[in-house]
């Protein structure tokens, strides 16, 4: 591809790899950003929109967003506040995946019980500036300065391994499930940060003309994060349970309610969460509601 063909395209940054990859390439499928990666280059043009997709790692992500080399990025919300870029990048969705916490870490067996039990002592980590920030207060809050105050050491990746090599006494790292946690020996004493995925971009635009086809995908990246998160139901009950029912499904607005052909009955069409349905069923059901559906939703704008 030579240089002119990215003239006046929007670049859109997306993690090349790792555990957001998967889940952005199906979020610009649902979004219809069409485009083909060939031979794992790392820019491609999409097919359907003055847009080029520019895949980097996801660290690099909101440095290349903040200082305006490209328009808008998918990353964590983790590694924005790592490479101190929060004033440089607006966030403008959350994308509900990518979510897990970045903790403090120590063996199972470990006397520490608090991340106060650290301070002053040795913690492994890739996320330096988020765990400084985090140490550095609890050094201050105790007067500690020079060599007393907690030994922050990077490492690039494994940081799960150092307790056990005898490179630190407690690490920080994110936890997802924790099962990387559980089968390293160690376990949770605090949380540093909660994070998931986000559609950043930056905050002195330097491109002003993008800014409606930065709505534009913003809006339809909106419509599959929402239909990932809810679920459409439906269901019929007597008309004198409604205010009943509506307390359990008072919908995103207002239930959509129809009558029904058989007196004194009404339809009610609603969006419920969707990690809410069953107990939403449940009391539904509790509430004299028959003929409860469920329908996923392939896309939608709410
Ligand atoms: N287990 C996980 N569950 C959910 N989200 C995660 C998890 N691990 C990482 N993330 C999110 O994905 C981001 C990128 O992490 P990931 O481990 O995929 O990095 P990577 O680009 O593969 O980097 P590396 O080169 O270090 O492997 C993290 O900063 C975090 O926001
Ligand atoms: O709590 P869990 O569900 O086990 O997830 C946590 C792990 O996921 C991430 O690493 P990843 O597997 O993406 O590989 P990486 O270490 O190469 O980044 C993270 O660095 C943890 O090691």
């Amino acid at each position: 591809m030579n240089a002119d063909a990215l003239d006046g395209r929007l670049l859109f940054a997306i993690p090349k790899k790792g555990r957001l990859y998967e889940k952005c390439l199906s979020i610009l499928s649902g979004a219809d950003v069409q485009f083909r990666r060939h031979n794992r280059l790392d820019v491609c043009l999409v097919q359907n929109h003055n847009i080029a997709l520019v895949f980097l790692p996801a660290s690099d992500i909101p440095s290349f967003v903040g200082k305006g080399n490209v328009d808008l990025g998918i990353t964590g919300h983790d590694v924005i506040l790592e490479a101190q870029m929060q004033e440089h990048v607006t966030e403008v969705l959350r994308l509900g995946f990518g979510k897990c916490a970045l903790q403090v870490q120590v063996p199972e067996s470990s006397p520490y019980k608090s991340a106060g039990d650290l301070v002053g002592k040795r913690v492994v980590t890739s996320f330096e500036v988020l765990s400084g920030e985090y140490f550095g207060k609890l050094d201050a809050d105790r007067g500690l300065s020079g060599a007393e105050k907690t030994r922050i050491e990077y490492v690039g990746g494994s940081v799960e391994a150092a307790c056990a090599l005898g490179l630190a006494d407690g690490i920080v790292d994110l936890v997802e499930s924790g099962d990387t946690m559980r089968a390293a020996g160690l376990h949770a004493i605090a949380t540093v940060l909660e994070t998931e995925a986000v559609l950043i971009k930056s905050t002195a635009q330097k491109h002003p003309a993008h800014a409606p086809l930065i709505d534009l995908i913003t809006a339809r990246i909106a419509g599959v994060v929402a239909a990932n998160k809810y679920v459409a139901c439906q269901y019929n009950i007597p008309r004198a349970r409604l205010p009943e029912a509506t307390v359990i499904t008072p919908g995103r607005k207002a239930p959509t309610v129809s009558s029904l052909e058989q007196e004194g009955w009404v339809a009610v069409n609603v969006m419920v969460e969707k990690k809410k349905i069953a107990g939403v069923m449940d009391d539904l059901v509790k509430v004299g509601a028959e003929d409860i559906l469920i329908f996923n939703l392939d896309n939608c704008r709410v």
